[in-house]
């Protein structure tokens, strides 16, 4: 194209400004100008082709940023999974010497106390901060109506809790406070003869449990048993105890009755006996009641909100973040979601590394800080490389 022919091109299509610019010689077309020449001239151009109006006119349809790089990738969340946010669920048998694998529970093993140091060791060197603890009585004629042997002091948690604090001082303990392992019945509280939840025996009780396991050691104590009142009773005892200031209280605030804990069941020996947990634990669409039972467990004195389960409640546990904004929200990722990622894994739907990493994340966009998870282990490997 020839100067001429540029100059006539642009003046022809051009505003009056540039007309002007132009009659004064090329040589002071400033640089201004020189560029809304070019926006013109690619604007006059798009106004023929439908394609570029996208491109050249709207920016903010551009998304793809080069972000394919996994370093660009991991900046876009607000917040990475780091081994600090994990507590791995032990389930602590009576029979000191046991280690058996949970058929439904894939990877995950009973065990009694004698193989929790052993078993540990490892997972502690490759960074595991934190276990929750459960008791599972196996011996005959341990459990009664009123759960006794919950905070036997020579019972297996009890005395998992002086061991690990012993041995591994720097690991975080959590127990779960609950009657259901250590009920006849197998319900999470004491019963009245109707077979209906005696709130304030189950109250009473389950505090003074959650004052044993914290006497012995716990760092925090974790209720799931959804009795009401249970969290102001135990904040209480543990004031009255003297203990309030080293114990943290953790509550399962929003747990729902579905599915999902039938490994745990079969883990724990804690299938109830008669009837279901329908009057204590949340229906899966009962969103507004969940969130009262934050707001409730909040203003009783809870420390942490859990959530339970994890990626089927993603919106719960949203909820409990904004609810309880100034406060840590854990999500436990339950035995069914577990062991259904491990069935999706093996009948080759996804990768198991992969769907671990992005159940989890899921956790973490929706708003919790902590997570109980059975791919505890696996990630300490994984978040290394
Ligand atoms: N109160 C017992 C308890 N504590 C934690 C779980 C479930 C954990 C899991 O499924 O991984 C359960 C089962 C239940 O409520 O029946
Ligand atoms: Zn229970
Ligand atoms: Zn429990």
């Amino acid at each position: 194209m020839s100067f001429s022919s540029l100059v006539q091109d642009l003046s022809f299509r051009d505003n009056g400004n540039n007309r002007q610019q132009l009659t004064r010689g090329s040589s002071t077309i400033s640089t201004a100008d020189d560029r809304r020449s070019h926006i013109s001239r690619a604007m006059s151009y798009a106004s023929t082709s439908a394609t570029s109006v996208s491109i050249a006119g709207d920016i903010s349809s551009q998304l793809h940023g080069g972000y394919s790089h996994p370093l660009a990738r991991s900046w876009q969340a607000e917040k990475q999974l780091t081994k600090s946010m994990l507590i791995y669920p032990l389930f602590i048998s009576d029979q000191d010497d046991e280690e058996t694998l949970i058929p439904s529970l894939p990877d995950q093993h009973r065990r009694g106390i004698n193989t929790l140091v052993p078993f540990l060791e490892p997972l502690v060197r490759k960074g595991l901060r934190s276990v929750i603890l459960f008791g599972v009585p196996m011996a005959a004629g341990v459990k009664d109506a009123l759960g006794t042997a919950a905070d036997d002091p020579k019972g297996p948690v009890m005395a998992s809790i002086r061991l690990l604090r012993q041995r591994f001082p720097q690991l975080y303990v959590v127990v779960d406070v609950c009657l259901c392992e250590y009920t006849s019945h197998g319900h999470c509280g004491i019963l009245r003869d109707d077979g209906s939840l005696n709130n304030q025996l189950s109250v009473d009780r389950i505090s003074d449990v959650a004052v044993a396991y914290a006497r012995a050691g716990a760092h925090c104590v974790a209720p799931s048993d959804m009795n009401d009142g249970r969290i102001r009773a135990i904040k209480l005892k543990l004031i009255e105890e003297g203990i309030a200031h080293r114990v943290l209280l953790m509550s399962y605030a929003a747990k729902f009755s579905g599915c999902l804990y039938g490994p745990f069941r079969d883990a724990a020996g804690s299938v109830p006996s008669f009837g279901d947990r329908k009057c204590y634990q949340l229906p899966p669409g009962g969103r507004g009641l969940a969130r009262r039972a934050i707001e409730r467990d909040i203003s009783e004195g809870a420390d942490i909100i859990m959530v339970k389960p994890a990626n089927l409640y993603l919106d719960i546990i949203s909820d409990a973040k904004e609810i309880g904004k100034n406060m840590p929200v854990a999500a436990y990722q339950v035995s069914g979601e577990f062991a259904m990622f491990h069935a999706g894994a093996k009948a080759g739907v996804f990768d198991l590394k992969t769907i671990a990493f992005e159940s989890t994340e899921g956790i973490l966009r929706a708003g919790a800080t902590i997570v109980v998870s059975y791919f505890t282990p696996q990630f300490l490997d994984w978040l290394e490389s």
